[in-house]
Protein backbone atom coordinates (compact mmCIF):
# COMPACT_ATOMS: atom_id res chain seq x y z
CA UNK A 1 0.00 0.00 0.00
CA UNK A 2 1.27 3.61 -0.70
CA UNK A 3 1.33 5.96 2.15
CA UNK A 4 2.05 9.46 1.08
CA UNK A 5 1.38 11.10 -2.41
CA UNK A 6 4.06 12.77 -3.79
CA UNK A 7 1.43 15.60 -3.19
CA UNK A 8 1.22 18.36 -1.16
CA UNK A 9 -1.57 20.25 -0.10
CA UNK A 10 -2.02 23.67 1.67
CA UNK A 11 -3.77 23.16 4.66
CA UNK A 12 -5.55 26.12 6.73
CA UNK A 13 -6.67 23.91 9.39
CA UNK A 14 -4.97 23.33 12.93
CA UNK A 15 -5.39 21.64 16.08
CA UNK A 16 -8.89 19.96 17.06
CA UNK A 17 -10.34 21.59 13.65
CA UNK A 18 -8.00 19.63 11.71
CA UNK A 19 -8.19 16.43 13.87
CA UNK A 20 -12.19 16.57 13.34
CA UNK A 21 -12.28 17.20 10.30
CA UNK A 22 -12.40 13.67 8.10
CA UNK A 23 -11.19 14.79 4.64
CA UNK A 24 -7.62 16.13 6.22
CA UNK A 25 -7.26 14.24 9.31
CA UNK A 26 -4.51 11.92 9.50
CA UNK A 27 -4.49 10.80 12.84
CA UNK A 28 -1.33 8.79 14.25
CA UNK A 29 0.08 9.43 10.67
CA UNK A 30 0.65 13.07 10.93
CA UNK A 31 4.48 13.58 10.08
CA UNK A 32 6.87 15.31 13.21
CA UNK A 33 6.71 18.71 10.85
CA UNK A 34 2.88 18.54 10.54
CA UNK A 35 2.32 18.08 14.07
CA UNK A 36 4.78 20.81 14.80
CA UNK A 37 3.49 23.51 11.82
CA UNK A 38 -0.35 22.16 12.47
CA UNK A 39 -0.28 22.10 16.70
CA UNK A 40 -0.81 18.86 16.79
CA UNK A 41 2.46 17.93 19.25
CA UNK A 42 1.14 17.21 22.26
CA UNK A 43 -2.72 16.26 21.01
CA UNK A 44 -1.19 12.72 19.36
CA UNK A 45 0.64 9.88 20.69
CA UNK A 46 3.87 10.23 20.50
CA UNK A 47 4.69 7.78 17.74
CA UNK A 48 3.72 8.71 13.70
CA UNK A 49 2.34 5.54 11.99
CA UNK A 50 2.41 4.34 8.47
CA UNK A 51 -1.25 3.87 6.67
CA UNK A 52 -0.48 0.34 6.37
CA UNK A 53 -0.20 0.21 10.53
CA UNK A 54 -3.07 2.28 10.90
CA UNK A 55 -5.07 0.30 8.59
CA UNK A 56 -3.88 -2.90 10.67
CA UNK A 57 -4.67 -1.79 14.06
CA UNK A 58 -8.31 -0.41 12.80
CA UNK A 59 -8.73 -3.95 11.08
CA UNK A 60 -8.09 -5.27 14.77
CA UNK A 61 -10.85 -3.20 16.11
CA UNK A 62 -13.16 -3.70 13.19
CA UNK A 63 -12.53 -7.32 13.98
CA UNK A 64 -13.47 -6.97 17.62
CA UNK A 65 -17.01 -6.57 16.96
CA UNK A 66 -19.66 -8.95 17.58
CA UNK A 67 -22.02 -8.00 15.04
CA UNK A 68 -22.47 -7.51 11.51
CA UNK A 69 -24.51 -4.19 12.85
CA UNK A 70 -21.69 -3.36 15.06
CA UNK A 71 -19.18 -3.97 12.34
CA UNK A 72 -21.39 -1.23 10.78
CA UNK A 73 -21.63 1.27 13.28
CA UNK A 74 -18.13 1.02 13.81
CA UNK A 75 -16.87 1.64 9.73
CA UNK A 76 -19.67 4.25 9.77
CA UNK A 77 -17.51 6.45 12.66
CA UNK A 78 -14.17 5.09 10.99
CA UNK A 79 -15.48 6.99 7.79
CA UNK A 80 -16.57 10.21 10.15
CA UNK A 81 -12.87 10.53 11.90
CA UNK A 82 -10.67 9.93 8.68
CA UNK A 83 -11.68 9.50 5.09
CA UNK A 84 -7.96 8.24 3.99
CA UNK A 85 -7.78 5.66 6.72
CA UNK A 86 -11.61 4.40 5.94
CA UNK A 87 -11.34 3.69 2.40
CA UNK A 88 -7.49 2.45 2.71
CA UNK A 89 -9.07 -0.27 5.38
CA UNK A 90 -12.53 -0.84 2.86
CA UNK A 91 -9.54 -1.63 -0.13
CA UNK A 92 -7.72 -3.37 1.73
CA UNK A 93 -10.03 -6.20 2.74
CA UNK A 94 -12.56 -5.68 -0.01
CA UNK A 95 -14.66 -8.42 -0.67
CA UNK A 96 -15.30 -9.01 3.48
CA UNK A 97 -16.46 -5.46 4.22
CA UNK A 98 -18.28 -4.64 1.23
CA UNK A 99 -21.57 -6.64 1.96
CA UNK A 100 -21.21 -4.86 5.87
CA UNK A 101 -21.19 -1.15 3.84
CA UNK A 102 -23.97 -2.51 1.47
CA UNK A 103 -26.38 -4.97 1.20
CA UNK A 104 -27.58 -6.71 3.28
CA UNK A 105 -26.23 -5.20 6.87
CA UNK A 106 -26.34 -1.84 5.27
CA UNK A 107 -30.54 -2.21 4.99
CA UNK A 108 -30.36 -3.09 8.62
CA UNK A 109 -28.21 0.17 9.46
CA UNK A 110 -31.14 1.84 7.32
CA UNK A 111 -34.21 0.39 9.14
CA UNK A 112 -32.68 1.32 12.67
CA UNK A 113 -31.11 4.49 11.72
CA UNK A 114 -32.62 6.89 14.43
CA UNK A 115 -31.81 4.04 16.92
CA UNK A 116 -27.73 3.52 15.84
CA UNK A 117 -27.66 7.68 14.83
CA UNK A 118 -24.32 9.40 16.03
CA UNK A 119 -23.39 11.42 12.98
CA UNK A 120 -25.27 13.82 10.64
CA UNK A 121 -23.96 13.53 7.17
CA UNK A 122 -24.80 14.53 3.90
CA UNK A 123 -27.85 17.04 2.98
CA UNK A 124 -31.37 16.71 4.60
CA UNK A 125 -34.33 18.28 2.83
CA UNK A 126 -37.63 18.49 4.08
CA UNK A 127 -40.78 20.49 3.21
CA UNK A 128 -41.03 22.41 6.10
CA UNK A 129 -37.57 23.79 4.94
CA UNK A 130 -38.27 24.57 1.61
CA UNK A 131 -37.87 28.07 1.84
CA UNK A 132 -34.38 28.03 2.61
CA UNK A 133 -33.35 24.74 0.08
CA UNK A 134 -31.31 26.63 -1.79
CA UNK A 135 -29.01 28.35 1.12
CA UNK A 136 -28.70 25.16 2.97
CA UNK A 137 -27.78 23.05 -0.31
CA UNK A 138 -25.38 25.86 -0.95
CA UNK A 139 -24.30 25.07 2.65
CA UNK A 140 -23.52 21.46 1.90
CA UNK A 141 -21.75 22.63 -1.20
CA UNK A 142 -19.18 24.53 0.95
CA UNK A 143 -18.16 26.28 -2.11
CA UNK A 144 -16.95 23.14 -3.54
CA UNK A 145 -17.68 22.04 -7.38
CA UNK A 146 -19.03 18.41 -7.26
CA UNK A 147 -18.82 16.06 -9.62
CA UNK A 148 -21.51 13.28 -7.84
CA UNK A 149 -24.83 14.14 -5.87
CA UNK A 150 -26.53 10.57 -4.81
CA UNK A 151 -30.46 11.00 -3.96
CA UNK A 152 -33.13 9.40 -2.89
CA UNK A 153 -36.37 9.83 -1.19
CA UNK A 154 -36.08 6.52 0.33
CA UNK A 155 -39.83 4.88 -0.32
CA UNK A 156 -38.14 1.74 -1.94
CA UNK A 157 -34.99 1.13 -0.53
CA UNK A 158 -33.45 -1.61 -1.50
CA UNK A 159 -35.97 -4.52 -0.67
CA UNK A 160 -37.05 -2.90 2.97
CA UNK A 161 -39.13 -0.55 1.71
CA UNK A 162 -40.29 3.25 2.93
CA UNK A 163 -37.41 4.12 5.35
CA UNK A 164 -38.18 7.63 6.18
CA UNK A 165 -35.04 10.04 6.65
CA UNK A 166 -32.97 6.49 6.90
CA UNK A 167 -32.67 7.02 3.29
CA UNK A 168 -29.49 9.06 3.89
CA UNK A 169 -27.94 5.87 4.44
CA UNK A 170 -28.63 4.27 0.88
CA UNK A 171 -27.60 7.58 -0.62
CA UNK A 172 -24.25 7.61 1.61
CA UNK A 173 -23.59 3.97 0.99
CA UNK A 174 -23.66 4.43 -2.89
CA UNK A 175 -21.60 7.21 -2.53
CA UNK A 176 -18.81 5.48 -1.00
CA UNK A 177 -18.90 2.99 -3.35
CA UNK A 178 -18.82 5.48 -6.58
CA UNK A 179 -15.51 6.18 -4.49
CA UNK A 180 -14.05 2.76 -3.81
CA UNK A 181 -14.84 1.47 -6.90
CA UNK A 182 -14.54 4.16 -9.65
CA UNK A 183 -11.80 6.85 -7.44
CA UNK A 184 -15.08 9.16 -7.62
CA UNK A 185 -13.18 12.16 -4.89
CA UNK A 186 -15.25 11.70 -1.81
CA UNK A 187 -14.95 15.80 -1.25
CA UNK A 188 -16.51 15.86 -4.73
CA UNK A 189 -19.73 13.94 -3.71
CA UNK A 190 -22.72 15.06 -2.02
CA UNK A 191 -24.80 12.12 -0.52
CA UNK A 192 -28.80 13.74 -0.14
CA UNK A 193 -31.80 12.51 1.48
CA UNK A 194 -35.02 14.10 0.29
CA UNK A 195 -37.15 13.46 3.54
CA UNK A 196 -40.70 14.20 2.15
CA UNK A 197 -42.10 12.15 5.39
CA UNK A 198 -42.79 8.77 5.30
CA UNK A 199 -46.11 6.02 5.51
CA UNK A 200 -43.83 3.73 7.59
CA UNK A 201 -46.13 3.50 10.38
CA UNK A 202 -43.41 1.94 12.54
CA UNK A 203 -41.10 4.77 12.12
CA UNK A 204 -43.78 7.47 12.73
CA UNK A 205 -45.07 5.45 15.75
CA UNK A 206 -41.52 5.13 16.73
CA UNK A 207 -40.85 8.20 19.61
CA UNK A 208 -37.08 8.35 18.50
CA UNK A 209 -37.69 8.83 14.77
CA UNK A 210 -35.81 11.13 13.33
CA UNK A 211 -37.15 12.55 10.34
CA UNK A 212 -40.29 14.48 9.16
CA UNK A 213 -43.14 12.99 11.11
CA UNK A 214 -45.69 13.21 8.32
CA UNK A 215 -47.43 11.11 5.27
CA UNK A 216 -45.50 11.20 2.51
CA UNK A 217 -45.66 14.30 0.56
CA UNK A 218 -47.99 13.05 -2.84
CA UNK A 219 -48.79 14.58 -5.77
CA UNK A 220 -47.73 18.68 -6.95
CA UNK A 221 -46.54 19.05 -3.71
CA UNK A 222 -43.92 16.63 -4.13
CA UNK A 223 -43.10 17.43 -7.62
CA UNK A 224 -42.83 20.95 -7.07
CA UNK A 225 -40.68 20.03 -4.17
CA UNK A 226 -38.24 17.60 -6.16
CA UNK A 227 -38.30 20.26 -8.92
CA UNK A 228 -37.09 22.94 -6.45
CA UNK A 229 -34.48 20.20 -5.85
CA UNK A 230 -32.90 19.36 -9.51
CA UNK A 231 -33.05 23.47 -10.31
CA UNK A 232 -30.74 24.04 -7.58
CA UNK A 233 -28.43 21.07 -8.79
CA UNK A 234 -28.46 22.78 -12.26
CA UNK A 235 -28.08 26.54 -11.42
CA UNK A 236 -25.05 25.62 -8.86
CA UNK A 237 -23.30 22.65 -10.21
CA UNK A 238 -24.18 21.91 -13.92
CA UNK A 239 -21.73 19.43 -14.53
CA UNK A 240 -22.56 16.94 -11.85
CA UNK A 241 -23.81 13.88 -12.01
CA UNK A 242 -27.20 13.37 -10.74
CA UNK A 243 -27.91 9.48 -9.29
CA UNK A 244 -30.93 8.58 -8.22
CA UNK A 245 -31.32 5.91 -5.77
CA UNK A 246 -34.03 3.51 -4.32
CA UNK A 247 -37.24 6.57 -5.05
CA UNK A 248 -40.64 4.61 -5.31
CA UNK A 249 -41.48 3.03 -8.66
CA UNK A 250 -43.58 5.58 -9.88
CA UNK A 251 -41.46 8.41 -9.32
CA UNK A 252 -38.81 6.51 -10.22
CA UNK A 253 -39.86 6.17 -13.78
CA UNK A 254 -41.68 9.53 -14.15
CA UNK A 255 -38.52 11.49 -12.68
CA UNK A 256 -35.94 9.71 -15.09
CA UNK A 257 -38.22 11.00 -17.74
CA UNK A 258 -38.59 14.20 -16.82
CA UNK A 259 -35.21 15.02 -16.17
CA UNK A 260 -33.21 13.20 -18.80
CA UNK A 261 -32.90 15.60 -21.26
CA UNK A 262 -32.70 18.43 -18.64
CA UNK A 263 -29.36 17.32 -16.99
CA UNK A 264 -26.84 14.32 -16.64
CA UNK A 265 -28.95 12.23 -14.29
CA UNK A 266 -29.15 8.38 -13.76
CA UNK A 267 -31.40 5.73 -11.91
CA UNK A 268 -29.69 3.22 -10.95
CA UNK A 269 -32.07 0.90 -10.15
CA UNK A 270 -33.68 0.83 -13.26
CA UNK A 271 -30.70 1.65 -15.79
CA UNK A 272 -28.04 0.57 -13.35
CA UNK A 273 -29.81 -3.23 -12.82
CA UNK A 274 -30.41 -3.31 -16.02
CA UNK A 275 -26.94 -3.12 -17.69
CA UNK A 276 -25.63 -5.38 -14.85
CA UNK A 277 -27.97 -8.05 -15.93
CA UNK A 278 -27.26 -7.54 -19.46
CA UNK A 279 -23.63 -8.15 -18.84
CA UNK A 280 -24.65 -11.37 -16.59
CA UNK A 281 -26.78 -12.40 -19.10
CA UNK A 282 -24.44 -11.88 -21.92
CA UNK A 283 -21.91 -14.17 -20.00
CA UNK A 284 -24.39 -17.09 -19.06
CA UNK A 285 -26.04 -17.04 -22.95
CA UNK A 286 -21.76 -17.86 -24.13
CA UNK A 287 -21.98 -20.68 -21.99
CA UNK A 288 -25.73 -21.99 -22.88
CA UNK A 289 -24.21 -20.91 -26.82
CA UNK A 290 -27.45 -19.27 -27.84
CA UNK A 291 -28.65 -15.80 -28.57
CA UNK A 292 -29.96 -13.10 -27.01
CA UNK A 293 -33.04 -12.69 -29.46
CA UNK A 294 -33.47 -16.89 -28.84
CA UNK A 295 -34.33 -16.38 -24.89
CA UNK A 296 -37.48 -16.46 -23.26
CA UNK A 297 -37.31 -14.23 -20.03
CA UNK A 298 -39.85 -14.37 -17.48
CA UNK A 299 -39.48 -11.24 -14.80
CA UNK A 300 -41.30 -11.97 -11.77
CA UNK A 301 -41.88 -8.43 -9.69
CA UNK A 302 -42.24 -5.79 -12.40
CA UNK A 303 -41.29 -2.52 -10.17
CA UNK A 304 -37.90 -0.15 -11.17
CA UNK A 305 -35.64 -2.78 -11.13
CA UNK A 306 -38.01 -5.57 -13.12
CA UNK A 307 -39.16 -2.88 -15.95
CA UNK A 308 -35.48 -1.94 -16.28
CA UNK A 309 -34.58 -5.06 -16.63
CA UNK A 310 -36.90 -6.01 -19.22
CA UNK A 311 -35.93 -2.61 -21.34
CA UNK A 312 -32.41 -3.01 -21.06
CA UNK A 313 -32.42 -6.67 -22.35
CA UNK A 314 -34.87 -5.67 -25.17
CA UNK A 315 -33.10 -2.86 -26.25
CA UNK A 316 -30.15 -5.60 -26.33
CA UNK A 317 -31.88 -8.07 -28.81
CA UNK A 318 -33.12 -4.91 -31.09
CA UNK A 319 -29.34 -4.11 -31.53
CA UNK A 320 -27.81 -7.23 -31.84
CA UNK A 321 -30.66 -9.14 -34.07
CA UNK A 322 -33.07 -7.97 -37.02
CA UNK A 323 -35.70 -8.17 -34.82
CA UNK A 324 -38.27 -5.29 -33.92
CA UNK A 325 -38.89 -3.40 -30.84
CA UNK A 326 -42.69 -5.23 -30.65
CA UNK A 327 -40.63 -8.50 -31.87
CA UNK A 328 -37.95 -8.16 -28.74
CA UNK A 329 -40.74 -7.18 -26.51
CA UNK A 330 -42.98 -10.53 -27.13
CA UNK A 331 -39.72 -12.32 -25.49
CA UNK A 332 -40.51 -11.22 -22.35
CA UNK A 333 -43.39 -12.28 -19.21
CA UNK A 334 -43.67 -9.93 -16.32
CA UNK A 335 -45.17 -11.06 -13.43
CA UNK A 336 -46.34 -8.57 -10.53
CA UNK A 337 -48.42 -9.11 -7.30
CA UNK A 338 -51.64 -10.16 -9.80
CA UNK A 339 -49.31 -13.03 -11.77
CA UNK A 340 -48.75 -12.24 -15.11
CA UNK A 341 -49.36 -9.01 -16.36
CA UNK A 342 -51.90 -9.08 -19.06
CA UNK A 343 -54.57 -7.38 -20.72
CA UNK A 344 -57.33 -9.14 -19.13
CA UNK A 345 -56.27 -8.01 -15.24
CA UNK A 346 -58.49 -5.27 -14.16
CA UNK A 347 -56.53 -1.57 -14.88
CA UNK A 348 -55.80 -0.52 -11.45
CA UNK A 349 -53.64 -3.75 -11.44
CA UNK A 350 -50.77 -2.71 -14.04
CA UNK A 351 -48.91 0.46 -13.38
CA UNK A 352 -49.99 2.82 -16.12
CA UNK A 353 -46.47 3.48 -17.24
CA UNK A 354 -45.68 -0.09 -18.16
CA UNK A 355 -45.55 -0.21 -22.41
CA UNK A 356 -48.39 -2.41 -23.76
CA UNK A 357 -45.88 -4.58 -25.61
CA UNK A 358 -44.96 -5.77 -22.34
CA UNK A 359 -48.27 -7.03 -21.39
CA UNK A 360 -49.60 -10.52 -22.64
CA UNK A 361 -52.25 -10.24 -24.30
CA UNK A 362 -55.76 -11.82 -23.37
CA UNK A 363 -56.17 -14.38 -26.27
CA UNK A 364 -53.28 -16.27 -25.18
CA UNK A 365 -53.74 -16.02 -21.35
CA UNK A 366 -57.07 -16.01 -20.50
CA UNK A 367 -58.64 -14.66 -17.88
CA UNK A 368 -57.66 -14.98 -14.17
CA UNK A 369 -54.57 -14.04 -12.42
CA UNK A 370 -51.65 -16.45 -13.45
CA UNK A 371 -48.98 -17.47 -11.00
CA UNK A 372 -45.53 -17.84 -12.00
CA UNK A 373 -45.89 -22.16 -11.82
CA UNK A 374 -48.37 -21.37 -14.93
CA UNK A 375 -46.52 -19.08 -16.42
CA UNK A 376 -43.23 -21.61 -16.25
CA UNK A 377 -45.51 -24.49 -17.48
CA UNK A 378 -46.52 -22.32 -20.62
CA UNK A 379 -43.57 -20.24 -21.81
CA UNK A 380 -40.48 -22.57 -20.97
CA UNK A 381 -38.24 -19.76 -20.31
CA UNK A 382 -34.24 -20.04 -20.42
CA UNK A 383 -34.18 -17.06 -18.05
CA UNK A 384 -36.22 -16.39 -14.65
CA UNK A 385 -35.29 -13.18 -13.40
CA UNK A 386 -36.87 -12.21 -9.27
CA UNK A 387 -37.30 -8.47 -8.38
CA UNK A 388 -40.03 -8.98 -6.56
CA UNK A 389 -38.63 -8.76 -3.05
CA UNK A 390 -40.80 -12.16 -2.70
CA UNK A 391 -38.48 -14.82 -0.60
CA UNK A 392 -38.46 -18.38 -1.82
CA UNK A 393 -40.64 -17.26 -4.64
CA UNK A 394 -38.61 -19.78 -6.42
CA UNK A 395 -39.99 -22.83 -5.20
CA UNK A 396 -38.54 -26.60 -5.91
CA UNK A 397 -41.87 -26.94 -8.32
CA UNK A 398 -40.92 -23.97 -10.37
CA UNK A 399 -37.31 -24.35 -10.76
CA UNK A 400 -37.58 -28.37 -11.32
CA UNK A 401 -40.30 -27.45 -13.89
CA UNK A 402 -38.22 -24.89 -15.80
CA UNK A 403 -35.23 -27.98 -15.86
CA UNK A 404 -37.72 -30.04 -17.52
CA UNK A 405 -37.23 -27.71 -20.76
CA UNK A 406 -34.07 -26.13 -20.82
CA UNK A 407 -30.99 -27.73 -19.70
CA UNK A 408 -29.08 -24.88 -18.18
CA UNK A 409 -31.84 -22.69 -17.13
CA UNK A 410 -30.47 -19.17 -16.17
CA UNK A 411 -31.83 -18.13 -12.61
CA UNK A 412 -30.75 -14.64 -11.55
CA UNK A 413 -33.34 -14.20 -7.93
CA UNK A 414 -31.81 -10.37 -7.44
CA UNK A 415 -33.74 -9.50 -5.07
CA UNK A 416 -32.01 -7.36 -1.57
CA UNK A 417 -30.86 -8.19 1.24
CA UNK A 418 -30.07 -11.42 1.56
CA UNK A 419 -32.93 -12.43 3.44
CA UNK A 420 -35.17 -11.35 0.89
CA UNK A 421 -34.13 -13.71 -2.40
CA UNK A 422 -36.04 -15.46 -4.30
CA UNK A 423 -34.45 -18.38 -3.92
CA UNK A 424 -31.20 -19.68 -2.65
CA UNK A 425 -28.12 -20.63 -4.97
CA UNK A 426 -27.37 -23.63 -2.33
CA UNK A 427 -31.46 -25.13 -3.55
CA UNK A 428 -31.46 -24.12 -6.89
CA UNK A 429 -28.58 -25.92 -7.37
CA UNK A 430 -29.65 -29.09 -5.75
CA UNK A 431 -33.12 -28.40 -7.49
CA UNK A 432 -31.43 -27.99 -10.77
CA UNK A 433 -29.10 -30.73 -10.20
CA UNK A 434 -25.99 -28.30 -10.68
CA UNK A 435 -27.29 -27.29 -14.08
CA UNK A 436 -28.45 -23.42 -12.86
CA UNK A 437 -26.35 -20.45 -14.52
CA UNK A 438 -26.93 -18.36 -11.34
CA UNK A 439 -25.94 -14.84 -10.14
CA UNK A 440 -27.84 -13.29 -6.89
CA UNK A 441 -28.61 -9.50 -6.05
CA UNK A 442 -26.34 -10.34 -2.29
CA UNK A 443 -23.55 -12.04 -1.78
CA UNK A 444 -23.77 -16.35 -1.61
CA UNK A 445 -21.32 -18.30 -0.71
CA UNK A 446 -20.07 -21.02 -3.73
CA UNK A 447 -22.01 -24.00 -4.03
CA UNK A 448 -21.19 -27.61 -4.66
CA UNK A 449 -20.64 -28.27 -8.37
CA UNK A 450 -22.04 -32.28 -8.79
CA UNK A 451 -19.29 -34.85 -9.57
CA UNK A 452 -16.56 -32.32 -9.38
CA UNK A 453 -14.21 -31.41 -6.50
CA UNK A 454 -14.78 -27.63 -7.82
CA UNK A 455 -17.15 -24.87 -6.28
CA UNK A 456 -19.59 -22.73 -8.76
CA UNK A 457 -19.03 -18.96 -7.71
CA UNK A 458 -22.08 -17.40 -7.73
CA UNK A 459 -22.23 -14.07 -9.53
CA UNK A 460 -23.39 -11.22 -7.25
CA UNK A 461 -25.17 -9.43 -10.10
CA UNK A 462 -25.90 -6.11 -8.71
CA UNK A 463 -26.00 -2.71 -9.83
CA UNK A 464 -23.00 -1.77 -7.53
CA UNK A 465 -20.50 -4.11 -10.22
CA UNK A 466 -21.16 -1.47 -12.61
CA UNK A 467 -23.01 2.12 -11.68
CA UNK A 468 -19.70 3.40 -10.36
CA UNK A 469 -18.19 2.79 -13.49
CA UNK A 470 -20.85 3.80 -15.84
CA UNK A 471 -21.21 7.18 -13.59
CA UNK A 472 -17.25 7.97 -13.46
CA UNK A 473 -17.19 7.40 -17.19
CA UNK A 474 -20.08 10.36 -17.68
CA UNK A 475 -17.88 12.60 -15.51
CA UNK A 476 -14.67 12.44 -17.05
CA UNK A 477 -16.42 13.06 -20.59
CA UNK A 478 -18.39 15.71 -19.60
CA UNK A 479 -20.80 14.45 -21.56
CA UNK A 480 -24.52 16.19 -20.91
CA UNK A 481 -26.17 13.04 -20.62
CA UNK A 482 -25.53 9.23 -19.71
CA UNK A 483 -26.78 8.50 -23.62
CA UNK A 484 -28.30 4.42 -23.83
CA UNK A 485 -25.17 3.70 -25.74
CA UNK A 486 -22.76 4.58 -23.14
CA UNK A 487 -24.83 2.11 -20.62
CA UNK A 488 -24.46 -0.65 -23.58
CA UNK A 489 -20.76 0.05 -23.77
CA UNK A 490 -20.21 -0.58 -20.47
CA UNK A 491 -22.52 -3.29 -19.71
CA UNK A 492 -20.37 -4.75 -22.73
CA UNK A 493 -17.25 -4.28 -21.21
CA UNK A 494 -18.34 -5.93 -17.84
CA UNK A 495 -19.35 -8.92 -20.00
CA UNK A 496 -16.11 -9.14 -21.58
CA UNK A 497 -14.45 -9.70 -18.27
CA UNK A 498 -16.62 -11.88 -16.82
CA UNK A 499 -15.07 -14.91 -16.02
CA UNK A 500 -17.71 -17.34 -17.94
CA UNK A 501 -15.95 -16.28 -21.03
CA UNK A 502 -12.97 -18.30 -19.98
CA UNK A 503 -14.34 -21.14 -18.29
CA UNK A 504 -18.20 -22.26 -18.32
CA UNK A 505 -17.83 -23.40 -15.13
CA UNK A 506 -16.70 -19.90 -13.50
CA UNK A 507 -18.88 -17.04 -12.59
CA UNK A 508 -21.13 -14.96 -14.76
CA UNK A 509 -19.43 -11.78 -13.23
CA UNK A 510 -16.42 -10.56 -11.33
CA UNK A 511 -16.13 -10.96 -8.18
CA UNK A 512 -16.93 -7.77 -5.50
CA UNK A 513 -12.94 -8.00 -4.64
CA UNK A 514 -11.73 -6.80 -8.10
CA UNK A 515 -14.30 -4.14 -8.22
CA UNK A 516 -11.87 -1.48 -8.63
CA UNK A 517 -10.28 -2.44 -12.07
CA UNK A 518 -13.39 -3.64 -13.52
CA UNK A 519 -15.09 -0.23 -12.81
CA UNK A 520 -12.33 1.42 -14.62
CA UNK A 521 -12.51 -0.40 -17.90
CA UNK A 522 -16.52 0.33 -17.59
CA UNK A 523 -15.94 3.84 -17.18
CA UNK A 524 -13.18 3.67 -20.13
CA UNK A 525 -15.69 2.04 -22.32
CA UNK A 526 -18.41 4.80 -21.23
CA UNK A 527 -15.78 7.69 -21.85
CA UNK A 528 -14.75 5.74 -25.49
CA UNK A 529 -18.24 5.49 -26.65
CA UNK A 530 -18.85 9.39 -25.45
CA UNK A 531 -15.97 10.61 -27.60
CA UNK A 532 -17.05 7.84 -30.62
CA UNK A 533 -20.78 9.84 -30.32
CA UNK A 534 -18.75 13.30 -30.17
CA UNK A 535 -20.53 13.54 -26.51
CA UNK A 536 -17.21 14.42 -24.90
CA UNK A 537 -16.08 17.39 -23.62
CA UNK A 538 -13.04 19.15 -25.37
CA UNK A 539 -10.73 18.79 -22.38
CA UNK A 540 -10.99 15.08 -22.88
CA UNK A 541 -7.38 13.98 -24.53
CA UNK A 542 -7.52 12.88 -28.11
CA UNK A 543 -5.79 9.94 -28.30
CA UNK A 544 -7.13 7.03 -26.54
CA UNK A 545 -3.73 5.98 -25.02
CA UNK A 546 -3.26 9.03 -23.63
CA UNK A 547 -6.98 8.60 -22.39
CA UNK A 548 -6.46 5.83 -20.48
CA UNK A 549 -3.45 7.07 -18.39
CA UNK A 550 -5.49 11.29 -18.23
CA UNK A 551 -8.11 8.58 -16.67
CA UNK A 552 -6.22 7.02 -14.10
CA UNK A 553 -4.48 9.69 -12.87
CA UNK A 554 -8.37 11.34 -12.34
CA UNK A 555 -8.85 8.54 -10.08
CA UNK A 556 -9.27 9.70 -5.89
CA UNK A 557 -7.02 7.06 -3.89
CA UNK A 558 -6.72 6.71 -0.42
CA UNK A 559 -2.90 7.90 0.25
CA UNK A 560 -2.52 11.12 2.39
CA UNK A 561 -0.84 14.09 0.31
CA UNK A 562 2.15 16.21 2.93
CA UNK A 563 0.62 19.32 3.84
CA UNK A 564 1.52 22.45 4.32
CA UNK A 565 -0.17 25.32 6.56
CA UNK A 566 -1.21 28.25 4.20
CA UNK A 567 -3.94 31.09 5.55
CA UNK A 568 -5.53 30.14 1.80
CA UNK A 569 -4.89 26.44 2.07
CA UNK A 570 -8.43 24.10 2.64
CA UNK A 571 -10.68 24.54 5.50
N1 LIG B 1 -29.47 -6.75 -7.68
C1 LIG B 1 -29.61 -5.48 -7.92
O1 LIG B 1 -28.72 -4.81 -8.44
C2 LIG B 1 -30.88 -4.80 -7.56
C3 LIG B 1 -31.82 -5.44 -6.82
N2 LIG B 1 -32.97 -4.80 -6.50
C4 LIG B 1 -33.86 -5.52 -5.64
O2 LIG B 1 -35.02 -5.86 -6.36
C5 LIG B 1 -36.14 -5.78 -5.49
C6 LIG B 1 -37.14 -4.84 -6.09
O3 LIG B 1 -36.59 -3.53 -6.11
P1 LIG B 1 -37.31 -2.36 -6.90
O4 LIG B 1 -37.62 -2.81 -8.27
O5 LIG B 1 -36.49 -1.16 -6.68
O6 LIG B 1 -38.65 -2.26 -6.05
P2 LIG B 1 -40.10 -1.94 -6.59
O7 LIG B 1 -40.94 -1.75 -5.40
O8 LIG B 1 -40.03 -0.90 -7.62
O9 LIG B 1 -40.50 -3.31 -7.32
C7 LIG B 1 -40.89 -4.48 -6.69
C8 LIG B 1 -42.04 -5.05 -7.51
O10 LIG B 1 -42.30 -6.36 -7.07
C9 LIG B 1 -43.70 -6.49 -6.97
N3 LIG B 1 -44.03 -7.55 -6.04
C10 LIG B 1 -44.12 -7.46 -4.69
N4 LIG B 1 -44.49 -8.66 -4.19
C11 LIG B 1 -44.62 -9.48 -5.24
C12 LIG B 1 -44.99 -10.84 -5.37
N5 LIG B 1 -45.32 -11.55 -4.30
N6 LIG B 1 -45.02 -11.37 -6.59
C13 LIG B 1 -44.70 -10.65 -7.68
N7 LIG B 1 -44.36 -9.36 -7.62
C14 LIG B 1 -44.32 -8.79 -6.41
C15 LIG B 1 -44.19 -5.13 -6.53
O11 LIG B 1 -45.56 -4.95 -6.80
C16 LIG B 1 -43.30 -4.23 -7.35
O12 LIG B 1 -43.85 -3.94 -8.60
C17 LIG B 1 -35.59 -5.32 -4.14
O13 LIG B 1 -35.38 -6.43 -3.31
C18 LIG B 1 -34.29 -4.68 -4.46
O14 LIG B 1 -33.38 -4.78 -3.41
C19 LIG B 1 -33.26 -3.55 -6.94
C20 LIG B 1 -32.34 -2.85 -7.67
C21 LIG B 1 -31.06 -3.43 -8.00
C1 LIG C 1 -28.92 -2.83 -5.38
C2 LIG C 1 -29.98 -1.84 -5.30
O1 LIG C 1 -29.87 -0.75 -5.83
C3 LIG C 1 -31.18 -2.18 -4.61
O2 LIG C 1 -31.31 -3.30 -4.12
O3 LIG C 1 -32.06 -1.30 -4.53
MG1 LIG D 1 -31.35 0.61 -5.22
Amino acid sequence: MTTTSQKTIKVALRGPALLNNPRFNKGSAFTRKERDDFGLRGRLPYAVDTLQEQVDRAYQQYQARSSDILRNSFLQSLKAQNWTLFYALLSAHLEELFPIIYTPTEADAIANYSHLFRRSEGLYLSPPLTDTMEEDFLDACEGRELELIVVSDAEAILGIGDQGSGGIGISAAKAVIYTLAAGVDPAKALAVTLDVGTNNQDLLDDPLYMGYREKRLRGQGYDEFVDKFVALVKKHQPKCLLHFEDFGVSNAQRLLAKYRDEHSIFNDDIQGTGAVTLAALQAAISVTRTNIEDQRIVIYGAGSAGLGIARQLRDAIVLSSSCSEAEAASRFYLLDKHGLLKRSLPEDQIRPEIESSLIRSEEDWGDGETGLLEVIKKVKPTVLIGTSTHPKAFTEEVVKEMCKHVDRPIIFPLSNPTRLCEVHPKDANEWSGGKALMATGSPFPPVDIPGSEKKYVVAECNNAMIYPGLGFGTILSQSKAMTPDMIVAGAKRLSELAPALKDPDQALLPPFGDIGDINFEIALAVLEQAVQDGDASSEVPKGKEERRNWAKGRRWTAVYPEYEYDEGGYK
